[in-house]
């Protein structure tokens, strides 16, 4: 055995093991008032069901006692009297065949009752798993710890709580059964009784031992799973597969799942074989004490101690009794094993989830616009911060640029003026008042923004820029009147199906887009949101050509008269148009003022300017 556990264990540690193995059933409740909460009408069948099923077999063995004792008796008169009396052996196989088509009813209905049970639970985990998505800040979807525990989450858990509550149930029929069975037992021996529970626990350690460190595996190697699923991502979605042709990394990428695989398989085998070998190794005690007491009664019966019904009977409620403690004991190490799942699911679902406690729908200083005040702010786990002391005051009415480099943070300003970070430092304030004071839903409502990695739906055209305001994302005049606000009329007209033509390539008769007609899509977006008065633009112009870019730009101020709107751009020409400019470097504004005063002052920005603006002429 020590060869098995590989050390001796202290009793103490044997203690908290104790308590860490029966702390893990903690979610059996749980899943059992979950699947309770899914359907009562099915959970309610599921428990009669187990309760028949528990003393059918002991009723059936029974009769097979009583057709075995008829039949001897009926011999018995055949030699004695030479009559034949075969009714009362008549009735009781009637009975018994009766008692077996039960038995095949209620398991027909049990798996029927299981498989209806498993699509809506199934259904409803991933719901909760999903709502609970939406409740997460951005911050957590980047943590790549909280990522593997959705991802465990999504794989295992919308089968586990069920699996969990069948397990209890057989647990439950099985210990029915096996009180029954007791019952019948008991009066040949109680040392039957024993010896019937001795020869199936080494099986149970075993099993609850590898169960364990089969999850144990399982946790540990989410990281390479979640790259397995990557590389199949990449290696078989439209969207990437051309560089993956192009390029010829079909064989590079292939290696490297072949080679998660191969590691994670010899780990897999090693596991299974050892849990197998165990299993049969102490599986053979089990039939060791199975013979043991079938000779005991055997002996019995010979010396005439009890009949050969009774002897058939305590053979069967033997085997059947030893089957039933090595059901009840598995179903136990199986509980085990899914609790360690569940416990998984449970620690996604009750992830703190940041507390947006603002009520202000109204600032104290209306009319003040947006204001960062020495605003400071490093990503989790970056070294170096992502931007420095950030100050600037933006009224409404006058539009904003924001220029630099590649990773000099333009990005990250957006991403804190629209709350998805928090600054370490500083504040940002709207109409006087601190973002964090706002209540999240009227500041959401003022801000419309599209991101440089906007989304491109696999929805309908007119779904696509519906998005952008969800109250109207139906209505077809909306969806127009925003198209033409952001140039993407005209080619939507020239579609097949106008505003209802599919998007993309996943679903059938979708069609693709141009680089630059996604983000004519995507500006219409922005456009959705007439009651947004602060507009961000984080490139989306990019693919445009410069004029389209030009004329947008020059739309886009016409329209957002006494709105605020801020773009990110490379493009000098159109950064020149704004009222205000900022040029960011490494974090920190170096300049800052319209295009006139940065082009007097000389600097950056000015170099920068008259570099592209030679590179046109
Ligand atoms: N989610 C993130 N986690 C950690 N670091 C990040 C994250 N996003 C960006 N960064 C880092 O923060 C810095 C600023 O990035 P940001 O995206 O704001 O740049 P940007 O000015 O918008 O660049 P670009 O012009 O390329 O869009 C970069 O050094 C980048 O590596």
């Amino acid at each position: 055995m020590s060869a098995f556990f590989g050390h001796t264990e202290t009793s103490s540690r044997s203690t908290s093991e104790l308590q860490r193995f029966l702390g893990v059933f903690r979610y059996t409740r749980r899943a059992i008032q979950l699947v309770w909460q899914t359907s009562r009408r099915l959970t309610l069948g599921l428990m009669l069901l187990t309760l028949i099923a528990g003393v059918l077999p002991a009723v059936a063995a029974w009769i097979g006692k009583l057709i075995v004792d008829a039949v001897v008796l009926a011999m018995q008169v055949h030699q004695t009297t030479g009559l034949v009396e075969y009714q009362p052996v008549l009735n009781y196989l009637l009975l018994e065949a009766l008692v077996l088509i039960g038995i095949s009813a209620t398991q027909r209905a049990t798996a029927a009752h299981q498989a209806l049970l498993r699509a809506l639970l199934g259904q409803k985990v991933n719901v909760m798993i999903l709502e609970k998505a939406q409740t997460l800040s951005l911050a957590q979807f980047e943590d790549s710890e909280f990522y593997d525990k959705l991802t465990r989450a999504r794989r295992e858990a919308s089968v586990r709580p069920l699996a969990l509550v069948n397990k209890t149930f057989t647990l439950l029929q099985n210990a029915i059964a096996l009180a029954s069975f007791a019952f019948l037992l008991i009066q040949f021996s109680p040392w039957a009784l024993l010896l019937l529970f001795v020869g199936a626990l080494p099986v149970f350690i075993a099993e609850a031992k590898f169960s364990g460190d089969a999850f144990q595996i399982f946790r540990r190697r989410s990281p390479e799973t979640r790259t397995q699923m990557y590389l199949e991502t990449v290696m078989a979605r439209e969207d990437s597969i051309k560089e993956v042709k192009l390029f010829q990394l079909g064989p590079l990428l292939l290696n490297r799942y072949r080679g998660i695989f191969d590691t994670l398989f010899s780990e897999d085998r090693k596991l299974i074989l050892k849990r197998e070998t165990w299993g049969f190794i102490l599986g053979l005690l089990g039939t060791l004490t199975f013979y043991a007491a079938y000779a005991w009664v055997v002996l019995e019966t010979v010396l005439g101690k009890i009949t050969l019904g009774d002897m058939t009977m305590y053979l069967l409620v033997f085997r059947q009794g030893q089957t039933s403690v090595s059901a009840s004991l598995t179903s136990i190490s199986g509980m085990y094993e899914d609790n360690l799942y569940l416990s998984n699911l449970y620690e996604y679902l009750e992830q703190p989830v940041p507390i947006e406690a603002g009520q202000l729908t109204q600032g104290t200083q209306p009319g003040d616009g947006l204001r960062f005040e020495n605003v400071s702010f490093t990503y989790p786990g970056a070294r170096h911060p992502a931007l420095q002391h950030i100050n600037l005051h933006l009224k409404p009415g006058e539009s904003l640029a924001l220029v630099g480099e590649n990773g000099s943070g333009k990005t990250t300003l957006i991403k804190l003026l629209t709350r998805l970070y928090e600054p370490d430092e500083g504040r940002i304030l709207l109409d006087g008042s601190d973002l964090k004071d706002w209540h999240p839903q009227t500041l959401r409502e003022r801000i419309g923004v599209i991101f440089q990695d906007f989304v491109r739906y696999q929805f309908l055209v007119g779904e696509n820029i519906g998005m952008g305001d969800v109250a109207a994302f139906s209505e077809e005049p909306r969806w127009k009147k925003a198209a033409e606000a952001g140039m993407a009329d005209d080619f939507i007209q020239r579609m097949s199906q106008g505003y209802h033509t599919q998007l993309g390539r996943w679903f059938k008769g979708g069609q693709e887009l141009s680089g630059g007609q996604w983000q004519k899509i995507a500006l219409s977006r922005a456009f959705m949101r007439e009651k947004a008065d602060i507009l961000v633009l984080d490139e989306p112009t990019a693919a445009m050509d410069a004029e389209a870019e030009a004329q947008m730009f020059e739309y886009f101020r016409q329209h957002t008269l006494n709105k605020m709107a801020i773009l990110i751009s490379h493009r000098f020409s159109t950064v020149r148009m704004a009222d205000q400019i900022i040029f960011i470097e490494q974090g920190q504004i170096l300049e800052q003022g319209s295009h006139e005063q940065l082009m007097v002052l000389d600097g950056r920005y000015a170099h920068l300017f008259n570099l592209q603006a030679s590179g046109y002429r």
